[in-house]
């Protein structure tokens, strides 16, 4: 068995980010920026922005934060979106979710421009992926796609996938993206009838259910894959969705939790600002030529 660290992948993926944007500062052009709005002061999400914006500065990209009170409004949350899509020095935006319940999370997230849709979350970039067009992935599972790629799994013809949880967030694109690399793909869920047979099928074990320790040794089939999208604070502690020690000695790859997908979340934040500024100066540049 082979414990599979996102950390040290994210860090690699990060030192190429980083090199690029030196790149671009010697040719003293603009610097790809991210921009972050957080609502309310859950500490779970400060925490996460915080390591957001250190990300950023460790790879040379700009961040902006936008801290709101948590008694703002839909219409507030708007007009920093809108703000931000205006902002011709802005290349992504991510809103922290949750949002608070007041706020009107699916209006929030439409407003955002799809090129600066870091997230992969609008209806714009959500339907680009259904459609097998190029957009915007969600950072999770651009992730977990990374993670596979680096032990050689790039095409999945003929495997077996199976995905425990099927949220906007990770389980349903995630299903997506291991099908247009030719995965046979299984998404179970809490409404599955006997979950751990179907998912001792399977090559790749994909979980992303927010259950502590849920996944146990006789859910898996020796030699699988198994990635751990959990993130479970138990007694103070992060676990993942996987019971480690009694799924190890089964799977020939497993990602640990922390150190595995929570790292390359934040790395792919990184990779896609840089994609959205590409595209974009590309766009402007193209602009440029047809005004001349
Ligand atoms: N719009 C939006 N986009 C997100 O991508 C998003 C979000 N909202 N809301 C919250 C979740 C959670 N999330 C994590 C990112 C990195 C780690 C991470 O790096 N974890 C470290 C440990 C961190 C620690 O020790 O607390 C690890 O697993 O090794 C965890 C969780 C992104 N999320």
């Amino acid at each position: 068995m082979t414990v599979l660290y996102g950390n040290q992948l994210a860090d690699t993926i990060k030192q190429e980010i980083r090199g690029k944007i030196d790149q671009l500062r010697e040719d003293g052009k603009r610097i790809p920026m991210l921009a972050v709005i957080l609502v309310g002061d859950d500490p779970a999400s400060a925490t996460y922005v915080r390591s957001k914006e250190k990300a950023c500065k460790s790879v040379g990209m700009e961040a902006a934060m936008i801290e709101m009170d948590r008694t703002a409004t839909t219409e507030d949350v708007l007009r920093a979106v809108k703000t931000c899509n205006e902002d011709a020095d802005v290349d992504g935006i991510l809103v922290q979710l949750p949002l608070p319940a007041h706020i009107d999370q699916n209006k929030v997230i439409a407003a955002i421009d799809p090129n600066k849709d870091v997230d992969g979350l609008t209806p714009v970039n959500a339907g680009k992926l259904l459609l097998g067009q190029k957009g915007l992935v969600p950072c999770t599972p651009k992730g977990v796609m990374a993670m596979l790629a680096s032990i050689g799994l790039t095409d999945l013809s003929k495997k077996r996938a199976v995905v425990v949880g099927r949220s906007i967030l990770v389980g349903k694109p995630l299903a997506l993206l291991l099908q247009a690399k030719n995965a046979t793909v299984t998404v179970v869920h809490s409404q599955t009838v006997d979950p751990e047979k179907i998912c001792h099928e399977a090559d790749i074990v994909v979980v992303a259910i927010g259950v502590p320790n849920f996944i146990t040794k006789g859910w898996i089939k020796k030699g699988a894959v198994v990635i751990d999208v959990g993130i479970n604070r138990v007694d103070g502690k992060l676990v993942g969705d996987v019971d480690f020690e009694s799924v190890k000695d089964k799977a020939s790859y497993i990602s640990p939790v922390p150190k595995g997908v929570g790292p390359m979340t934040v790395c792919m934040l990184l990779s896609n600002t840089l994609e959205a500024y590409e595209r974009r100066e590309k766009e402007n540049d193209g602009d440029r030529v047809r005004s001349k």
